[in-house]
């Protein structure tokens, strides 16, 4: 049932043609903008199928808003283009692609080749064994699993056996070295379709985060096969608009929802420590959004003005010319506005693209200026150049423009070279039993010093200095079906979570205090001190002298020895085997994929193997049984 929510709120309006079933089979039509360079013709995220071979066309509705229309105005060379996203990368990438495939003259150029864009949610309208070629576009998500929306297709893939020896394919595997589980989905992908005699025509292509050189290299590859492939001019499809009107919000269309809460959860004097945490209530009533313990919600951020002052400072620019808004990650209410509006709420301020290095090379006079761009560039714009790597790294985009004053951009020459600002996801720290138009998170600000200057997290910041309670911000749901409680409520649970890991575990607490049964809660919360940054300290401490929870906290740096979550779960190793093998209890795992999950990791191999009796390699099992079970969970980011 899960898997039907989001086409429903993702605005999916599925449309059964009652006159044409037993003839022409289903249609099924939605709309979903996408992201990409501009907002032309490139964002359509659905297809049709029809059963029975003639091919047709047909418009299902013209009325509609069609900014994002993609018009299949003749029959090609049909080339399926699917993705699978959780953050909106690959769909990024995948859009990409499909602009480059529009643009292909093949050699023998029989009828234009037809990319279609589909989004992997919508898998069931895909049928492989009706294709000729298709290229793969996915992403890796939480610990090492499909995209949400990506599973459904996933788990088709890989159940379903009919052999694909006539379909030719290629697939780029998105993810991030720095997760366990790299790319592991895309590789999956490509070893099932090999697996089904499907023929690999360019290699699987691993990318680590946004590596944009390695991306144009495999596109490169796929545009040359596909110059001079042969491929027939077939299929039967229908003409499809985007429909702008859906009343589900998404990523796409988020809500406006007023921020009601805003509490700073840590005091820095008290515990002489800069770190700040705030506790964030969002009103959703009238949205229709509902979320499950264990989601997060997406919000979009805006930039710091004064960066965006600084930007405009090196620019040549008039407040009143306006200009695209991109087709980023979501649609604004107008289709232009100024260079500071832009600057502020849709472009990614913070990273520097290699192209922006590039443009400016163009554009500076001074030799000295030249040569460094030249050096910086040398070895090529991917993350195999370390000079580059580490040049942007500290960096953002204002400095670089500051750094290369007096060369002016153009904002046509700058905009271009900017990301889409994207949304951030925060896990919600409250559970829709407590109240169900209020939605709280969590937020670790982020600050920073590179080059001696002080830096920010975009949305963290923009939260705690520049939202006054009050004031509206575009948010959005983001499942997560992977972190959820036992079915059953009276099963034991242990959570792990310290810092800004007690998030959904407060809406698990939440959840359960508020169930007829309440199973056992065992909370490992860690923080620094016992004073400043407790999160949260007076409702835990009373959910623990109500008995509802049996807290246990990790003060890190209140004594000579540093402790840690693991090192009490090391400390209570009976109690935790004892819940796990003898009470069918179930451990969650929230926070830093980095160091803190792996570092729990250990701690409970330690415990297994040692109360269990078992070899290392046994105890790695037990545990990796326990995850296939549902029965060890992990809501785990890099930040
Ligand atoms: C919460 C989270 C979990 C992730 N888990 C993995 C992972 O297990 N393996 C991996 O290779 N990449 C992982 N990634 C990295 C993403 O695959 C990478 O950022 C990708 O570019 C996202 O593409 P998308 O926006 O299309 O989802 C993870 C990213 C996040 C934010």
């Amino acid at each position: 049932m899960w898997m039907m929510l989001p086409w429903l709120l993702d605005g999916i309006w599925m449309w059964i043609l009652s006159s044409l079933v037993g003839i022409v089979g289903f249609v099924v039509y939605t709309l979903v903008s996408s992201s990409g360079s501009d907002f032309s013709d490139n964002s359509i995220d659905a297809f049709i199928i029809q059963e029975g071979s003639k091919s047709k066309k047909e418009n299902v509705d013209q009325s509609m808003d069609n900014r994002h229309l993609r018009s299949y105005g003749t029959e090609g060379k049909q080339v399926l283009i699917l993705y699978g996203t959780e953050y909106g990368f690959s769909e990024e990438v995948a859009t990409v692609l499909f602009d480059k495939i529009s643009s292909i003259v093949q050699s023998d150029d029989v009828g234009p080749l037809q990319p279609r864009l589909v989004n992997c949610k919508l898998y069931e309208c895909v049928e492989l064994s009706r294709e000729q070629i298709c290229f793969v576009v996915i992403s890796t998500s939480g610990d090492g699993v499909p995209p949400t929306d990506a599973r459904g297709f996933y788990d088709n893939l890989m159940s379903c056996d009919e052999e694909l020896s006539h379909l030719r394919f290629s697939v780029l595997a998105l993810g991030d070295s720095n997760y366990p589980h790299f790319c592991k989905t895309g590789r999956d992908v490509n070893t099932r379709l090999s697996k089904r005699r499907a023929d690999p025509v360019v290699g699987c292509q691993d990318v680590d985060v946004e590596d944009w050189a390695v991306i144009n290299c495999w596109m490169d590859s796929v545009v040359e096969y596909l110059k001079s492939c042969d491929l027939c001019v077939c299929m039967d499809y229908l003409q499809i608009t985007a429909d702008q009107s859906s009343e589900g919000h998404d990523r796409h269309n988020p809500f406006m929802a007023v921020l009601q809460v805003k509490d700073l959860l840590t005091d820095a004097q008290q515990c002489n420590d800069d770190k700040e945490v705030v506790h964030c209530e969002f009103n959703i009533s009238g949205s229709h959004m509902t979320w499950t313990s264990g989601d997060a919600l997406g919000i979009y951020p805006e930039n710091n003005p004064d960066h965006v002052s600084a930007i405009l400072d090196t620019l040549t620019w008039r407040e009143t010319e306006m200009f695209p808004v991109p087709n980023g990650a979501y649609h604004p209410h107008n289709d232009t506005a100024s260079i500071r509006t832009l600057l502020l709420k849709y472009y990614d301020i913070k990273t520097i693209k290699p192209e922006l290095l590039q443009t400016l090379q163009t554009v500076v006079t001074n030799t000295n200026q030249r040569e460094t761009l030249s050096r910086l560039l040398q070895a090529g714009t991917g993350k195999s150049n370390k000079a580059l790597q580490e040049y942007v790294a500290v960096r953002e985009v204002r400095d670089v423009l500051q750094e290369y004053k007096p060369a002016v951009l153009s904002p046509r020459q700058l905009l271009p070279c900017l990301k889409p600002l994207q949304p951030r996801y925060y896990s919600i720290s409250s559970s829709p039993l407590k109240a169900s138009t209020a939605v709280c998170v969590t937020v670790a600000v982020l600050r920073y010093k590179t080059l001696s200057v002080g830096r920010e997290g975009v949305t963290t910041s923009h939260l705690l200095d520049r939202t006054q309670v009050g004031q509206s911000s575009p948010v959005f749901m983001s499942r997560n079906p992977d972190f959820r409680l036992p079915d059953k409520h009276t099963t034991p649970v242990i959570l792990i979570g310290p810092g800004t890991g007690i998030a959904p575990f407060r809406a698990f607490i939440q959840e359960r205090e508020l169930s007829p049964d309440k199973g056992e809660i065992h909370l490992y919360f860690g923080c620094r001190h016992k004073s400043g940054d407790f999160l949260y300290k007076e409702e835990l401490e009373k959910y623990s002298r109500d008995g509802l929870i049996c807290l246990r906290v990790a003060f890190s740096r209140d004594q000579a020895r540093k402790v840690y979550v693991q090192d009490l779960l090391r400390e209570d190793r009976a109690k935790v085997w004892d819940l796990v093998t003898k009470r069918n209890g179930h451990l969650y795992v929230c926070g830093d994929a980095r160091h803190m999950a792996k570092d729990v990791h250990q701690g409970l191999t330690d415990i297994v193997q040692s109360c269990g009796q078992l070899e290392r390699l046994e105890a790695n099992e037990y545990l990796r049984q326990l995850e296939i079970q549902g029965r060890y969970q992990k809501d785990v980011w890099v930040t």
